[in-house]
């Protein structure tokens, strides 16, 4: 399929659309099955391009996976992984950052692990050094190599007490992949506590995992000597919902997320109120709806869960370009997230970055060479523009503004948003945008 889709924008997307599970869960659920001695059942799956990267990545392990893609039940028997011979792993570097998290579950089974070069969006310098740090912690010796690394634990691993730098995702789920089968008690301090975490620790309890969640981002773990599988059904995707219902703003439009939970995007449904946007909860998700009139500035800062978390910050910034006054969004959690607005101003928004921390507290980035504040002034009308994807989420905000902008843009690279949106293009459709392939 063409790689370039044409966007006639200028009209207000109205209907209903379902989200399911939610990529930044699913996909480490996945690598938790590698755990069990019995197969697992994930239910909720999305068809994205992240769960092929994984599931790739994961029968080169060993694991069967058996999918029904429409149905988004995924069943992963880890029974051969031991007797597995990997072969041609290089061929997995850059497709996503999940590689790093088969460290801790192949080194409990089978004593080492290589580990591709991780790929995953461009928007900072998304180092590893946290990951490393933890499994070393554990007793495991970490070697680079020219195109990722060789990992091995030579004495097994052993519960550790670790103290973040900073509430990082991914390093979160590291040390629980790694503790929960490690000899003994883990302490880490500085956990990060988004969603997805809980509902992967929620995997690693039906597991058999002893995971406590304290106040003040401690989670303790106690190793255990066997796991099984789970059967799980993924939560939603809080990341495509919201991107839905920026649109559904930015355009002026109305539209119903079905599989939108509310307990998992309270701050942003706070955000989308300041903005003027109106929304109904409802039993199986949520309405998103530009009640007319004009839309209102805001200040505003990204932050790890509880506060408004980065990957909305994109998909909500088209939306603000619409909004009347000076709006100021401060990038707290990447320190290179804003060079999606550099399309948007060719659009004819009115978009300035800066190296400061504005509109709020002083961040990791400040007094540094970071663009890491933005300040929006709208309302702006937008042109229609060749526009090209540059990230996941910047992809998918190029793709409202063009929704939002009269006339017909054109959007390369639109393969790139198959890694965390499902079936978009027939979302659109049903939405009554008007796109096309050649
Ligand atoms: C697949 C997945 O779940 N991706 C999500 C995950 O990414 P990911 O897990 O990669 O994000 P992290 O929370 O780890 O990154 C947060 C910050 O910590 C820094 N850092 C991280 C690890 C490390 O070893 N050293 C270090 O300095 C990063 O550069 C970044 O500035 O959480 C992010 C923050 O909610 C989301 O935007 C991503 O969508
Ligand atoms: C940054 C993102 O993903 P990843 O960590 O997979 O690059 C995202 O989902 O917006």
């Amino acid at each position: 399929m063409s790689d370039l889709l044409y966007v006639n924008g200028g009209n207000p997307l109205s209907g209903e659309i379902t989200v399911r599970g939610a990529k930044n869960f699913v996909s480490k659920a996945m690598v938790a099955a590698l755990l069990g001695e019995t197969p697992s059942v994930l239910r909720n799956v999305p068809q994205i391009r992240d769960v092929n990267v994984v599931t790739g990545l994961l029968e080169l392990h060993g694991v069967a996976v058996d999918a029904d893609a429409k149905g988004g039940v995924l069943t992963l028997d880890p029974s051969n992984v031991e007797s597995a011979h990997v072969a041609d792993i290089d061929a997995h570097a850059g497709s996503s950052r999940i590689p790093i998290l088969f460290c801790g579950p192949l080194l409990h089974r089978l004593g080492e692990a290589f580990i591709p070069d991780l790929g995953g969006c461009h928007i900072g310098d998304r180092p590893i050094n946290y990951h490393l740090d933890i499994l070393r912690q554990f007793g495991a010796v970490v070697d680079k190599r020219e195109q990722g690394i060789h990992i091995r634990a030579p004495r097994g691993l052993h519960g550790t007490k670790v103290n973040l730098p900073y509430p990082s995702v991914g390093a979160t789920e590291q040390l629980l992949l790694t503790a929960v089968r490690a000899e003994g008690v883990t302490e880490l301090s500085n956990a990060a506590i988004e969603p997805e975490i809980m509902d992967l620790i929620a995997v690693l309890q039906k597991m058999g995992a002893v995971i406590s969640v304290d106040t003040d981002r401690v989670i303790r773990i106690e190793g255990v000597d066997r796991l099984v599988g789970f059967r799980h059904t993924a939560l939603g995707d809080r990341i495509e919902a919201a991107s839905w219902a920026c649109a559904a703003l930015a355009t002026g439009g109305d539209i119903t997320v079905k599989g939108a939970t509310q307990p998992e995007m309270m701050t942003f449904l706070n955000t989308y109120r300041k903005v003027g946007g109106e929304f109904e909860v409802g039993e199986d998700g949520i309405r998103f709806y530009h009640p007319g009139g004009d839309l209102d500035a805001i200040v505003l800062e990204t932050d790890v869960h509880p506060g408004f978390m980065t990957d909305w910050q994109q998909p909500l910034v088209v939306a603000l370009t619409q909004a009347r006054g000076l709006s100021i969004v401060h990038e707290t959690v990447y320190e290179n997230r804003f060079g999606f607005t550099e399309a948007l101003v060719g659009m004819g928004a009115t978009i300035q970055v800066y190296k400061e921390c504005l509109g709020g507290r002083p961040c990791r980035f400040g007094q540094r060479n970071f663009h890491h504040s933005a300040v929006i002034s709208g309302p702006t009308p937008l042109e229609a523009a060749e526009i090209e994807v540059p990230d996941l989420r910047g992809g998918f905000s190029h793709l409202i503004a063009a929704l939002t902008a009269k006339g017909t843009s054109t959007v390369r690279g639109i393969s790139l948003i198959d890694r965390g949106y499902e079936h978009f293009q027939e979302k659109l459709d049903a939405l009554g945008a008007e796109v096309g392939r050649d």
